[in-house]
């Protein structure tokens, strides 16, 4: 007598499924399930048969081992074609399974939640799901699997109209493999957190989510899509909400990424303005109206097509502002009904809110390289880790110090090699990703102009010669802030103490290449 055909359904997430299994019984398919899922389908008035019936062993120790049995296991892993499978699994009375539905124990939801035992999470580990999954994935020759809910009813127009092809169910299989990798990822990396996993670990195991496929690259002919740590809880474009304008491209959210990192390390009012990925003009104040208008003057051509960021609410008065140039993307913890209503108008313009208030870390920066990836801790370095010592005759003022400060804080954000110039709580000359330091700072200190009397310098890294030095005394540069450590560190000194220059060395580099 011919058997009917035989699908395994054990499913957590059990959003659609009553009307899959509905279908499969219509095509004829008996079906088969665990706990949960049988009542949830008897409910619904579908036959179903318990697993434990086709195992004649109950499920134990509180759902742990369900369908972990040969039984199961053997439906799902015996090839049909094979004459030796075929036999065994009738001489020991077993019945194959052509079709497994599963998905798994919801592991990430459970530890995204704030209140959570580590004994939930353990328990929230599938260990019966992917094995059913890993078992018919490897048998795809021979078995449909089915993990994502999204793919039933692909799945059920195949079977109505005849049989699931052979090159449809290797891509179920392949969903399969990148599911359970996934999962496993994210298991392994919540226990690398639990047992605070020292150093590097031997195997770098991550997984991104796609939140969006991008329209194209950093080029129009590149393909291009944005993916998230879906564990990272902390501040990120990608839990911002868009109010405003067109989708983002690649090259708004590696600006906005840049613009956002910057703000967040201002706690005084602070406006930013990027131009790929590098700082155009920093502003800080008593208000962030006062900060952007610090931020435009500073450079007040590079900011048209710019990104700026706020770190507090955006208000009527500083959106009009904004308002009157063009700026691709607006970022800010929040805006007030009137500023919206202002920047509104112009429909294109990208109005992204950021919870600023969120986690502010994030560890490790990746960056591939060919066939590779390098990972680091981000450089979180302030003035707070650093030694500072004054190496000078002569110590900064008060005033001089309080622009030392931002044009360190701003330095750090610029490409190397990097000089920054500041004075009155904005940057006035931003010298960018040079070959050699002297030339970062010729261009900061020319963009500067007359605003370089009285004014502080900031460099990414050492002086190996003092001719930096020589250069901003010329401009008028009154205060330097650098790391310190060349072996020619007394001729810059020397230079200073000539030209009455006051000198703070930090001993921490901010190399950003
Ligand atoms: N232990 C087992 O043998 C086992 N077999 C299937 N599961 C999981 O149990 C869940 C379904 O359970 P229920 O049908 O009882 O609601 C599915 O997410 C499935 O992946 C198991 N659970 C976990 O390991």
């Amino acid at each position: 007598m011919a058997q009917h055909k035989r699908a395994l359904i054990s499913v957590s997430n059990k959003a659609g499924i009553v009307s899959f299994a509905q279908q499969l019984v219509q095509l004829g398919y008996e079906l088969i399930s665990t706990g949960g899922t049988k009542r949830t389908l008897e409910e619904a008035g579908v036959p179903v048969i318990s697993v434990s019936e086709v195992t004649e062993f109950p499920e134990i120790l509180q759902g742990r081992v369900k369908t972990l049995h040969p039984h199961i296991h053997a439906g799902l892993l015996a090839q049909k074609t094979n004459d030796d499978h075929v036999k065994q699994l009738e001489d020991l009375g077993i019945q194959g399974i052509d079709l497994v539905v599963v998905n798994l124990y919801p592991f990430k939801e459970t530890i995204m939640k704030p209140s959570m035992t580590e004994e939930e999470a353990i328990e929230n580990i599938d260990i019966g799901g992917p094995t059913m999954l890993r078992a018919a994935a490897k048998n795809f020759a021979h078995v449909t699997v089915v993990v994502r809910p999204d793919d039933y009813q692909v799945v059920i127009s195949y079977l109505q109209k005849g049989d699931i092809p052979l090159a449809y169910r290797k891509q179920l299989a392949a969903n399969v493999f990148e599911h359970t990798a996934s999962y496993d990822t994210l298991i392994a990396n919540y226990f690398a957190e639990v047992v605070k996993h020292e150093g590097a670990p031997d195997q770098w195991t991550t997984t991104f989510e796609k939140v969006q496929t991008l329209r194209y690259g950093e080029n129009p002919h590149q393909q291009a899509a944005f993916y998230v740590d879906p564990l990272y809880k902390g501040v990120s474009l990608a839990n911002a909400t868009q109010l405003n304008g067109k989708e983002l491209s690649y090259n708004n959210l590696q600006d906005a990424n840049a613009a956002l990192s910057m703000v967040l390390d201002f706690e005084q009012p602070a406006a930013v303005a990027v131009k790929h990925m590098n700082p155009c003009g920093v502003g800080i104040g008593d208000t962030i109206e006062i900060a952007y208008d610090r931020a435009y003057e500073a450079d007040s051509v590079s900011i048209f097509g710019g990104i700026v960021a706020v770190n507090r609410e955006l208000d009527e008065a500083t959106a009009w502002k904004m308002k009157e140039i063009f700026l691709e993307i607006i970022i800010a913890p929040s805006f007030s009904q009137e500023a919206l209503h202002v920047l509104e108008e112009k429909t294109n313009l990208r109005l992204l809110q950021v919870d600023m208030n969120q986690d502010k870390g994030v560890d490790k920066q990746l960056t591939s390289v060919r066939g590779g990836l390098l990972v680091q801790d981000v450089d979180q370095a302030t003035l707070a880790d650093a030694t500072v010592t004054v190496a000078t005759d002569r110590k900064p003022t008060e005033q001089e110090w309080k622009d030392l400060q931002l044009a360190w804080k701003v330095v750090k954000h610029v490409k190397s090699n990097a000089i920054v110039v500041a004075e009155g709580q904005q940057t006035i000359g931003i010298g960018a990703g040079q070959m050699n330091r002297v030339g970062a700072a010729k261009i900061a200190i020319e963009q500067a102009g007359e605003k370089c009397q009285g004014a502080a310098l900031a460099s990414d890294a050492f002086f190996p010669m003092p001719d930096t030095v020589e250069a901003a005394a010329q401009a008028g540069v009154t205060t330097i802030i650098q790391p310190g450590g060349s072996k020619r560190d007394q001729e810059s000194i020397d230079a200073c103490n000539k030209h009455g220059i006051s000198m703070v060395f930090t001993g921490v580099r901010h190399f950003k290449h």
